[in-house]
Protein backbone atom coordinates (compact mmCIF):
# COMPACT_ATOMS: atom_id res chain seq x y z
CA UNK A 1 0.00 0.00 0.00
CA UNK A 2 1.06 3.48 -0.96
CA UNK A 3 2.77 5.78 1.91
CA UNK A 4 0.18 8.75 2.31
CA UNK A 5 2.12 12.29 0.95
CA UNK A 6 2.10 14.64 3.87
CA UNK A 7 2.33 17.94 1.76
CA UNK A 8 0.46 16.63 -1.43
CA UNK A 9 -2.90 19.22 -1.74
CA UNK A 10 -6.10 17.53 -0.97
CA UNK A 11 -9.76 18.81 -0.57
CA UNK A 12 -11.79 17.11 2.08
CA UNK A 13 -15.38 17.26 2.22
CA UNK A 14 -17.71 16.14 4.65
CA UNK A 15 -21.85 15.74 5.48
CA UNK A 16 -24.79 14.12 6.03
CA UNK A 17 -26.45 11.75 3.19
CA UNK A 18 -27.67 13.45 -0.19
CA UNK A 19 -26.05 16.99 0.77
CA UNK A 20 -24.35 16.28 -2.73
CA UNK A 21 -20.72 15.61 -1.29
CA UNK A 22 -20.00 13.09 -3.76
CA UNK A 23 -21.03 14.70 -6.79
CA UNK A 24 -19.13 17.75 -5.56
CA UNK A 25 -15.97 15.75 -4.75
CA UNK A 26 -16.19 13.64 -8.62
CA UNK A 27 -16.37 17.51 -10.23
CA UNK A 28 -13.70 18.46 -8.18
CA UNK A 29 -11.47 15.73 -9.03
CA UNK A 30 -11.98 15.93 -12.60
CA UNK A 31 -11.82 19.76 -12.90
CA UNK A 32 -8.15 19.71 -10.75
CA UNK A 33 -6.83 16.28 -11.99
CA UNK A 34 -6.88 14.97 -8.46
CA UNK A 35 -7.49 10.80 -7.23
CA UNK A 36 -11.09 10.56 -5.71
CA UNK A 37 -11.88 8.85 -2.50
CA UNK A 38 -15.33 8.12 -1.75
CA UNK A 39 -14.99 6.31 1.93
CA UNK A 40 -18.27 5.99 2.05
CA UNK A 41 -17.81 3.52 -0.50
CA UNK A 42 -15.73 1.51 1.87
CA UNK A 43 -18.17 1.41 4.68
CA UNK A 44 -20.84 -0.19 2.51
CA UNK A 45 -18.72 -2.37 0.74
CA UNK A 46 -17.98 -3.50 4.40
CA UNK A 47 -21.66 -3.95 5.12
CA UNK A 48 -22.00 -5.76 1.58
CA UNK A 49 -19.51 -8.01 2.91
CA UNK A 50 -20.48 -8.84 5.99
CA UNK A 51 -24.08 -9.45 4.83
CA UNK A 52 -22.63 -11.95 1.95
CA UNK A 53 -20.74 -13.98 4.80
CA UNK A 54 -23.65 -13.43 7.25
CA UNK A 55 -22.03 -12.04 10.40
CA UNK A 56 -24.13 -9.79 12.04
CA UNK A 57 -23.77 -5.66 11.61
CA UNK A 58 -23.65 -5.16 15.29
CA UNK A 59 -20.22 -8.34 15.82
CA UNK A 60 -17.46 -5.55 15.72
CA UNK A 61 -15.20 -8.33 16.65
CA UNK A 62 -15.92 -10.06 13.32
CA UNK A 63 -16.89 -6.97 11.20
CA UNK A 64 -13.43 -5.76 11.74
CA UNK A 65 -11.84 -8.83 10.92
CA UNK A 66 -13.16 -8.65 7.84
CA UNK A 67 -12.59 -4.96 7.14
CA UNK A 68 -8.69 -5.49 7.71
CA UNK A 69 -8.95 -8.61 5.22
CA UNK A 70 -11.18 -6.74 3.04
CA UNK A 71 -10.79 -7.74 -0.84
CA UNK A 72 -12.72 -5.45 -2.77
CA UNK A 73 -11.07 -3.41 -5.52
CA UNK A 74 -12.04 0.19 -7.43
CA UNK A 75 -11.65 -0.43 -11.09
CA UNK A 76 -11.87 2.98 -13.12
CA UNK A 77 -11.60 2.37 -17.01
CA UNK A 78 -8.91 5.09 -18.75
CA UNK A 79 -12.01 6.49 -21.43
CA UNK A 80 -15.11 6.38 -18.39
CA UNK A 81 -15.76 7.96 -14.92
CA UNK A 82 -17.51 5.19 -13.85
CA UNK A 83 -15.98 3.11 -11.04
CA UNK A 84 -16.69 -0.93 -10.80
CA UNK A 85 -16.36 -2.13 -7.58
CA UNK A 86 -15.28 -5.63 -7.25
CA UNK A 87 -15.66 -7.00 -4.01
CA UNK A 88 -14.60 -10.85 -3.74
CA UNK A 89 -14.40 -11.01 -7.19
CA UNK A 90 -17.83 -9.75 -8.09
CA UNK A 91 -18.84 -6.65 -9.11
CA UNK A 92 -20.92 -4.91 -6.88
CA UNK A 93 -21.20 -1.68 -8.04
CA UNK A 94 -24.59 -1.74 -8.44
CA UNK A 95 -26.24 -2.87 -5.04
CA UNK A 96 -23.51 -0.89 -3.68
CA UNK A 97 -25.45 2.62 -4.01
CA UNK A 98 -28.88 1.72 -2.64
CA UNK A 99 -30.81 2.83 0.22
CA UNK A 100 -30.80 -0.44 1.66
CA UNK A 101 -26.89 -0.83 1.77
CA UNK A 102 -25.89 2.76 2.40
CA UNK A 103 -28.15 2.19 5.86
CA UNK A 104 -26.29 -0.98 6.27
CA UNK A 105 -23.21 0.90 6.17
CA UNK A 106 -24.39 3.35 8.37
CA UNK A 107 -24.71 0.32 10.95
CA UNK A 108 -21.38 -0.85 10.58
CA UNK A 109 -19.72 2.44 10.95
CA UNK A 110 -20.02 3.42 15.16
CA UNK A 111 -17.53 0.23 16.13
CA UNK A 112 -14.05 1.83 16.41
CA UNK A 113 -12.48 -1.52 15.55
CA UNK A 114 -13.89 -0.93 11.99
CA UNK A 115 -12.97 2.14 11.87
CA UNK A 116 -9.59 1.77 13.14
CA UNK A 117 -9.18 -1.16 10.47
CA UNK A 118 -10.68 0.77 7.44
CA UNK A 119 -8.23 3.88 8.60
CA UNK A 120 -5.15 3.20 6.66
CA UNK A 121 -6.87 2.02 3.48
CA UNK A 122 -8.19 5.60 3.09
CA UNK A 123 -5.20 7.41 3.73
CA UNK A 124 -3.25 5.50 1.49
CA UNK A 125 -5.46 7.54 -1.32
CA UNK A 126 -3.27 10.44 -0.49
CA UNK A 127 -0.71 10.37 -3.44
CA UNK A 128 1.63 13.41 -4.73
CA UNK A 129 -0.93 13.87 -7.60
CA UNK A 130 -3.28 15.50 -4.56
CA UNK A 131 -6.78 14.12 -3.75
CA UNK A 132 -10.48 14.82 -3.09
CA UNK A 133 -11.74 12.84 -0.11
CA UNK A 134 -15.22 12.65 0.63
CA UNK A 135 -17.12 11.13 3.53
CA UNK A 136 -18.48 12.12 7.53
CA UNK A 137 -14.57 12.16 8.99
CA UNK A 138 -12.55 13.30 6.52
CA UNK A 139 -11.39 16.76 8.28
CA UNK A 140 -11.73 15.78 12.00
CA UNK A 141 -10.03 12.12 11.91
CA UNK A 142 -8.69 10.66 8.44
CA UNK A 143 -6.74 13.66 7.18
CA UNK A 144 -7.03 16.29 10.16
CA UNK A 145 -4.13 18.05 8.28
CA UNK A 146 -6.30 18.35 5.00
CA UNK A 147 -5.75 22.38 4.36
CA UNK A 148 -8.66 22.24 2.86
CA UNK A 149 -11.91 21.59 4.58
CA UNK A 150 -15.78 21.55 3.51
CA UNK A 151 -18.89 20.52 5.61
CA UNK A 152 -21.80 20.03 3.28
CA UNK A 153 -25.16 20.39 4.19
CA UNK A 154 -28.48 20.80 3.34
CA UNK A 155 -32.02 20.85 4.94
CA UNK A 156 -33.40 17.16 4.96
CA UNK A 157 -36.63 17.88 3.35
CA UNK A 158 -33.86 19.23 0.50
CA UNK A 159 -32.00 15.85 0.49
CA UNK A 160 -35.01 13.82 0.55
CA UNK A 161 -36.76 15.55 -2.95
CA UNK A 162 -32.74 15.27 -4.61
CA UNK A 163 -32.99 11.85 -3.61
CA UNK A 164 -36.15 10.83 -5.20
CA UNK A 165 -35.12 13.00 -7.85
CA UNK A 166 -32.07 10.40 -8.71
CA UNK A 167 -34.63 7.49 -8.31
CA UNK A 168 -36.80 8.32 -10.48
CA UNK A 169 -34.12 9.55 -12.97
CA UNK A 170 -32.58 5.91 -12.59
CA UNK A 171 -36.36 4.58 -13.40
CA UNK A 172 -36.67 3.67 -9.80
CA UNK A 173 -39.92 4.22 -7.80
CA UNK A 174 -39.55 6.36 -4.82
CA UNK A 175 -41.49 7.15 -1.50
CA UNK A 176 -40.24 10.15 -0.37
CA UNK A 177 -42.09 9.95 3.24
CA UNK A 178 -40.16 6.52 3.59
CA UNK A 179 -36.62 8.21 1.93
CA UNK A 180 -36.61 11.29 4.28
CA UNK A 181 -37.54 8.85 7.27
CA UNK A 182 -34.07 6.94 6.08
CA UNK A 183 -32.46 10.23 5.79
CA UNK A 184 -33.07 11.29 9.00
CA UNK A 185 -32.67 7.69 10.94
CA UNK A 186 -28.97 7.60 8.96
CA UNK A 187 -28.33 11.32 9.98
CA UNK A 188 -29.05 10.34 13.87
CA UNK A 189 -27.00 7.41 13.65
CA UNK A 190 -24.12 9.49 11.78
CA UNK A 191 -24.05 12.37 13.63
CA UNK A 192 -24.85 10.44 17.44
CA UNK A 193 -22.52 7.75 17.55
CA UNK A 194 -19.25 8.08 20.05
CA UNK A 195 -16.67 7.75 17.64
CA UNK A 196 -15.59 9.75 14.96
CA UNK A 197 -18.93 11.37 14.40
CA UNK A 198 -20.46 13.43 11.73
CA UNK A 199 -19.74 17.20 12.88
CA UNK A 200 -17.91 19.65 10.89
CA UNK A 201 -14.02 20.24 11.55
CA UNK A 202 -13.55 23.20 13.35
CA UNK A 203 -11.48 24.97 10.45
CA UNK A 204 -14.03 23.42 8.25
CA UNK A 205 -16.17 26.13 5.47
CA UNK A 206 -19.56 25.16 6.06
CA UNK A 207 -21.99 25.63 3.49
CA UNK A 208 -25.90 24.86 3.01
CA UNK A 209 -26.45 23.74 -0.27
CA UNK A 210 -30.35 24.07 -0.30
CA UNK A 211 -30.61 27.06 -1.86
CA UNK A 212 -27.57 26.95 -4.27
CA UNK A 213 -27.39 24.89 -7.68
CA UNK A 214 -24.77 21.98 -8.18
CA UNK A 215 -22.67 25.01 -9.81
CA UNK A 216 -22.94 27.22 -7.54
CA UNK A 217 -21.50 25.07 -4.60
CA UNK A 218 -18.75 23.87 -7.28
CA UNK A 219 -17.99 27.61 -7.83
CA UNK A 220 -18.31 28.59 -4.29
CA UNK A 221 -15.84 25.70 -2.95
CA UNK A 222 -13.42 26.46 -6.33
CA UNK A 223 -12.28 29.85 -4.83
CA UNK A 224 -12.52 28.94 -1.23
CA UNK A 225 -10.03 26.09 -2.60
CA UNK A 226 -7.81 28.18 -4.49
CA UNK A 227 -7.03 30.93 -2.11
CA UNK A 228 -6.41 28.70 0.87
CA UNK A 229 -4.10 26.58 -1.47
CA UNK A 230 -2.50 29.46 -2.68
CA UNK A 231 -1.67 30.79 1.05
CA UNK A 232 -0.86 27.46 2.21
CA UNK A 233 1.64 26.76 -0.82
CA UNK A 234 3.63 30.44 -0.08
N1 LIG B 1 -26.96 21.64 -4.94
C1 LIG B 1 -27.68 20.69 -5.54
N2 LIG B 1 -28.76 21.01 -6.24
C2 LIG B 1 -29.51 20.05 -6.84
N3 LIG B 1 -29.25 18.73 -6.78
C3 LIG B 1 -28.17 18.36 -6.10
C4 LIG B 1 -27.33 19.31 -5.44
N4 LIG B 1 -26.34 18.64 -4.83
C5 LIG B 1 -26.54 17.33 -5.09
N5 LIG B 1 -27.63 17.16 -5.86
C6 LIG B 1 -28.19 15.88 -6.32
O1 LIG B 1 -28.56 15.18 -5.14
C7 LIG B 1 -28.35 13.77 -5.32
C8 LIG B 1 -27.50 13.28 -4.14
O2 LIG B 1 -26.20 13.84 -4.25
P1 LIG B 1 -24.90 13.01 -3.86
O3 LIG B 1 -25.06 11.57 -4.21
O4 LIG B 1 -23.73 13.74 -4.40
O5 LIG B 1 -24.97 13.16 -2.27
P2 LIG B 1 -24.01 12.56 -1.17
O6 LIG B 1 -23.87 13.61 -0.13
O7 LIG B 1 -22.76 12.04 -1.79
O8 LIG B 1 -24.89 11.35 -0.61
P3 LIG B 1 -24.43 9.95 0.06
O9 LIG B 1 -23.66 10.30 1.30
O10 LIG B 1 -25.70 9.27 0.41
O11 LIG B 1 -23.62 9.20 -0.95
C9 LIG B 1 -27.68 13.61 -6.68
O12 LIG B 1 -28.67 13.25 -7.62
C10 LIG B 1 -27.14 14.99 -7.00
O13 LIG B 1 -27.08 15.26 -8.39
N1 LIG C 1 -16.10 8.59 6.24
C1 LIG C 1 -17.24 7.87 6.37
C2 LIG C 1 -18.01 7.57 5.27
C3 LIG C 1 -19.16 6.83 5.44
N2 LIG C 1 -19.50 6.41 6.66
C4 LIG C 1 -20.69 5.57 6.88
C5 LIG C 1 -21.88 6.35 7.37
C6 LIG C 1 -22.74 6.51 6.13
O1 LIG C 1 -24.12 6.63 6.45
C7 LIG C 1 -22.42 5.26 5.33
C8 LIG C 1 -22.56 5.40 3.83
O2 LIG C 1 -21.86 6.56 3.39
P1 LIG C 1 -22.23 7.30 1.98
O3 LIG C 1 -21.84 6.37 0.88
O4 LIG C 1 -23.69 7.53 1.98
O5 LIG C 1 -21.41 8.56 1.99
O6 LIG C 1 -21.08 4.94 5.66
C9 LIG C 1 -18.74 6.75 7.74
O7 LIG C 1 -19.07 6.39 8.89
N3 LIG C 1 -17.61 7.46 7.58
Amino acid sequence: MAEQSLSAPMIAIDGPSGSGKGTLAKRLAKRFGWQLLDSGAIYRVLALAAIHHNIALDDEEALAALATNLDVVFETREDSEVVSVILEGEDVSGTLRTEETGAAASKVAPFPKVRAALLQRQRAFRTAQGLIADGRDMGTVVFPDAPVKIFLTASAEERARRRVSQLQSAGQSANIAQILADIQARDDRDMNRSVAPLRPAVDALELDSTEFSLDDVEAQVVAYAQSKLVNTSS
